[in-house]
This record gives C-alpha cells, sequence and structure tokens, in this order.
C-alpha cells in the first residue's frame, strides 16, 4: 500500500508515458467526480423518492430501467462533457453519443451495474473502458467501440459499497482506491492486486443449471461433489449477482466467477457486455495475475462486432479460468470425472 492519491497516481511516472496521458487522467479524475454524484443518490436508499422504482422502458437489451440506471446514466454522460472525449457509449443509450469529434477518448460505460439489486442494499457499481478513437467519429460513431479488449488505454469499476472504492488499471497492474472522507479524495489501498489462485470459491446463477452447456454443468458437478468428487476438496458458492461485487471479491480473495452461455431465449451468448462490462473487467483481471475468457477464448482477443454485443464470461484465478476451458476441450477431462474417482473409485482407495 502507497496511500497516494488517486491525482497523485495520474499524474506519477508510470503514467505520464502512455499514449494519451494527459486525456485519459482527466477523464478518470471526472468519472471519480461522478462517482462521488452517484455514491450519494446510492446511499438514499428509500429515503431518494423514486430511486428503486422501475421506469417500465427497458433499455437496448431488454432489461427493465430502473431510475438510478437513467440518473446515473445522465451524470456520467454530463461529466465527461469537459473532459477530451469525443465518444459515449453506454449500456443505456441505443447507439453511441457523439460528443465532439476533435477529441481523442471513447468512454463505453454501464453506468450502474448490479442495478436489480438496488432496493436489497447490495454493492452497485459503474464498470468503464477507456478506448482511443478510431475512424472517422462523425460518420461512425460506433466504430471506435468495435475494438479487442486489448487496445483499452485504461479500464476500471467503481463499487458503491460499504466502502466506495475504485478499481483502476492503466496497463501497469490493477490498483485499488478507497474513497476517504478525511482527505477528501480517493487513496491507494492496494498498488498491485494479484489474484490468489488456491482459493475454493466459484460464483455462478444455479437457477440456470438446466439451461446450460455440458461442460459447465460437468465443471459445477465436480464442485459439488467436493471431497469425494475427482477434484478431492470442498468448495464454497457465492453468487451477487452484482458483477462489480462479484469480481471484487475475487481480486481480493480469488475463485472463479462464470456467466456462460445458456439455452434460455436471448442467453445463446450469456448476459455480460462485451464492450462496457466483459472487456474492462477482463482488463482488470489480466493485470491482477488472473485470466478471462468466454469459456475458452482469451476475452480481449475478441473482436466486437456491435456496442451491445453479449458474451459468456468466465474470470478470476488463472488456474480455474484455465481448467474450465478443458472441460470444454479437452476429452480427458470427463474421464478424469468417471466412476473411478468416486466414493468407491479405485483412486479413492
Ligand atoms: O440476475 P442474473 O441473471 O443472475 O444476472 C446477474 C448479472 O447481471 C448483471 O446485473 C448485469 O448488469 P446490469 O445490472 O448492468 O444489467 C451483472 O451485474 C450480474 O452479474
Ligand atoms: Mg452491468
Ligand atoms: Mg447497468
Amino acid at each position: 500500500m502507497s496511500g497516494q492519491s488517486l491525482l497523485a497516481f495520474l499524474r506519477s511516472g508510470s503514467f505520464t508515458q502512455k499514449p494519451h496521458s494527459e486525456a485519459v487522467s482527466a477523464t478518470i479524475g471526472a468519472l471519480a467526480k461522478a462517482a462521488l454524484e452517484v455514491r450519494k443518490l446510492t446511499t438514499q436508499g428509500a429515503l431518494n423518492a423514486g430511486f428503486a422504482a422501475s421506469r417500465g422502458s427497458e433499455n437496448t437489451d431488454g432489461d427493465i430501467q430502473k431510475d438510478l440506471d437513467v440518473v446515473a446514466d445522465g451524470i456520467f454522460l454530463q461529466a465527461i462533457r469537459e473532459v477530451p472525449v469525443a465518444l459515449y457509449g453506454s449500456e443505456e443509450n441505443t447507439g453511441a453519443i457523439l460528443i465532439d469529434p476533435a477529441k481523442p477518448l471513447a468512454l463505453a460505460i454501464d453506468p450502474l451495474d448490479g442495478s436489480s439489486n438496488i432496493e436489497t442494499n447490495v454493492s452497485i457499481g459503474t464498470i468503464f473502458s477507456i478506448l482511443p478513437v478510431t475512424g472517422d467519429p462523425k460518420s461512425d460513431p460506433e466504430r471506435s467501440f468495435l475494438q479487442p479488449g486489448t487496445t483499452q488505454l485504461a479500464a476500471g469499476f467503481f463499487i458503491y459499497g460499504p466502502q466506495l472504492a475504485l478499481v483502476l488499471s492503466v496497463g501497469t497492474g490493477t490498483r485499488i482506491f478507497i474513497h476517504s472522507s478525511k482527505f477528501g479524495d480517493f487513496i491507494e489501498a492496494y498498488d498491485s492486486v494479484a489474484i490468489p489462485n488456491n482459493a475454493s470459491e466459484f460464483a455462478i446463477n444455479v437457477s440456470n443449471y438446466r439451461h446450460w452447456e455440458e461442460p459447465i454443468r460437468l465443471y459445477v458437478d465436480d464442485c459439488f461433489a467436493g471431497s469425494e468428487g475427482p477434484r478431492e476438496k470442498d468448495f464454497n458458492m457465492r453468487w451477487i449477482a452484482s458483477l462489480v461485487a462479484d469480481c471484487y471479491r475475487i481480486l481480493i480473495r480469488g475463485g472463479v466467477f462464470l456467466y456462460p452461455a445458456d439455452k434460455r431465449k436471448g442467453y445463446g451468448s450469456g448476459r455480460i457486455r462485451l464492450v462496457y462490462e466483459a472487456n474492462p473487467i477482463a482488463f482488470l483481471v489480466e493485470q491482477a495475475d488472473g485470466a478471462a475468457t468466454d469459456s475458452v477464448n482469451r476475452i480481449l482477443d475478441i473482436q466486437p462486432t456491435s456496442l451491445h454485443q453479449r458474451i459468456p464470461l468466465v474470470f478470476g484465478s488463472k488456474s480455474k479460468v484455465e481448467r474450465i476451458a478443458r472441460y470444454h476441450v479437452d476429452p480427458e477431462m470427463i474421464s478424469e470425472r468417471s466412476p473411478l474417482f468416486g466414493n468407491r473409485g479405485l483412486f479413492r482407495v
């Protein structure tokens, strides 16, 4: 822990040598100010009239919009009008919004992640990805968002939890800044997050079990079987249904998150959006020694085809993410869980 402020970090040598560093720095600063405003609204909870209410309207993905989804979107859009951002691509708007074609950056954002949890007082957040503008932002505003995640200049999320924290990477490790009311700023609490490899927690919405493909079922079956199965150890399960909260836990404690494709209508590519959810999370996780895939392929290498594209997402401790990929591609993984490994199997005696 270095204890430096966010501002000091954004001005430090490890950051200023990056491309567009001044513009990226100003953008992160503006997002941090806006997050403080959103934080104020989230702390009011049900005291905030209309706050948890559903608007009855749907966003681009068919999710019911909550009042706070839309209010948060407005706060972030307003905040970045003051900084060098040309394009704003948000979960809450159909297309990319052109702000100023002369500016160098494109901001992809999930203004409020986990919003189905608002009224239950569970941690929610804001996920963002900062990309360089490509092509002509006037004639093709979406193009800048259709770059693989490897091109991200910075990525992060704010989490409105017991602590207000910013998890941030500019490509030199993953850092966590916690907002200190004493100092009136975000202060670095972890300067180099490293996801532990030996955790025994997995996070998945098991209510979808019957809709999953075989490899995911087998992986979860093996976790359920615990010390009596091929893994020969017991596992613990967590599912917060708030990507930022599940990700924060994995960054600190290790484990794995899965939102796979499933057979429900509209879930053929899972639920998580590639451009403003999976890509920034994958960037943070890789920079913290973890891995992130679409079950098999590296998320950051995937070529997006649309702003709101969904993608299956698996991320966390590297060895676990690799293991899940093997359940998809390696027939030996299936034989490994044969009855030979069961209670009375050869390998248990
Ligand atoms: O309700 P489900 O299907 O378990 O999905 C939960 C997932 O959906 C999300 O809430 C999607 O994000 P939004 O709230 O921004 O739509 C993730 O945060 C979370 O991991
Ligand atoms: Mg989300
Ligand atoms: Mg959202």
